[in-house]
């Protein structure tokens, strides 16, 4: 399972915790403007804004799991098991594959709003990476600095959601996560008054009584509401870095701790990487669960207009800060 959230403060945040019960040997990859897209089934493109996100490289393609743009749009892909539905090739539009999905949109997309423009005739369709690496269901959440959307192809068609809340788990579908917000519009970030019985006196001796009944479980409804709950109620930071700090510790609320989860028999599900971009400065932070301190890359400079793939592998040792 996985989360993703955006988040607000002196720059605008965006980033996710994917959890799975392996990991993929994933890497910070730089797409720069000059690498040559050779798309599926649309023309090739040569030239297109830049991306930085967390993903692999096969065969010289990057297999983005979220990323972001130069311009400050972020796109993130998340399990959408047995709901997604990717459909055949269809004449008039633009048919993108689902491993295209994330470069395609970004490389063109400044904003939400472009976005989409582009969604509006996109048909994302049944072709897999590789017999190796088969089609993934996935949903996705697009944010830029003012707004996200979520994307859900399923078989009733491309739906666009307007995302008030900013979060994105898994199933059920995200219609359902925002309308089951409803049953916990009672939790409060403060202590409330007493309001069992005026009859009965019920002293508070301790604090958090407000946010009793919140879930504390891990399934993607669960974390769906604890997530919204904390992001929304978060104090924002005073400057950028407070801000990231805080930023990580809205997803810490729904991280997946070894042992916790289990997918079979033998393997389970663990936060194997939380990252957290700055969607203004074009930089991707982020921490693994074997080096949970800040590791950080940027877009920047004389690499942007280059036409290779830059790679660094995400950092899995544990660094200590020793004071003496
Ligand atoms: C599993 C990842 C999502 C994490 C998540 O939501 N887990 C939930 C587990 S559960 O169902 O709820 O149990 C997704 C996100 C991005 C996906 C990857 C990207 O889409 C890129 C390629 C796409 C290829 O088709 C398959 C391999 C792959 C490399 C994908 C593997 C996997 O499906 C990833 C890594």
């Amino acid at each position: 399972m996985c989360t993703a959230i955006t988040f607000t403060g002196t720059s605008n945040y965006f980033g996710r915790n994917l959890d799975l019960n392996y990991s993929y040997g994933e890497q910070v990859v730089i797409t720069p403007q000059n690498y040559e897209f050779n798309w599926r089934q649309l023309p090739s493109v040569k030239t297109h804004l830049a991306l930085i996100g967390v993903g692999i490289v096969v065969a010289d393609y990057p297999l983005y799991f979220d990323a972001i743009n130069e311009a400050g749009l972020g796109m993130a892909g998340l399990n959408f098991p047995g709901n997604a539905y990717y459909g055949k090739v269809t004449v008039g539009k633009n048919n993108v594959s689902p491993f295209e999905f994330i470069p395609w949109l970004l490389g063109q997309a400044h904003n939400v709003g472009e976005a989409r423009k582009l969604l509006a005739d996109l048909n994302l369709v049944k072709i897999n990476f590789s017999e190796q690496l088969p089609l993934a269901d996935l949903h996705w959440l697009i944010a830029d600095k003012d707004e996200s959307i979520v994307v859900e192809a399923t078989k009733t068609g491309l739906h666009i959601y307007d995302n008030p809340v900013g979060v994105l788990t898994n199933n059920p579908a995200f219609n359902y996560q925002l309308e089951n917000l409803k049953n916990y519009r009672q939790l409060n970030a403060r202590t409330t008054p007493n309001t069992f019985a005026s009859s009965l006196d019920l002293p508070v001796d301790a604090t958090g009584f407000g946010s009793i009944g919140l879930p504390g479980d891990l399934s993607p409804k669960g974390r769906f509401v604890r997530a919204s709950f904390a992001k929304l109620n978060a104090l924002k930071g005073t400057d950028p870095l407070s801000d990231v700090n805080q930023f990580f510790q809205i997803l810490a609320t729904v991280k997946q701790v070894k042992g916790l989860n289990w997918a079979d028999e033998h393997s389970c599900e663990y936060t194997v990487y939380s990252d957290c971009y700055d969607l203004q400065a074009g930089v991707l932070y982020y921490l693994t669960y074997e080096s949970p301190q800040l590791h950080a890359a940027k877009l920047q400079g004389q690499q942007l207009a280059t036409s290779q793939l830059i790679t660094y592998p995400l950092k899995n040792q544990v660094v200590v800060d020793w004071q003496n």
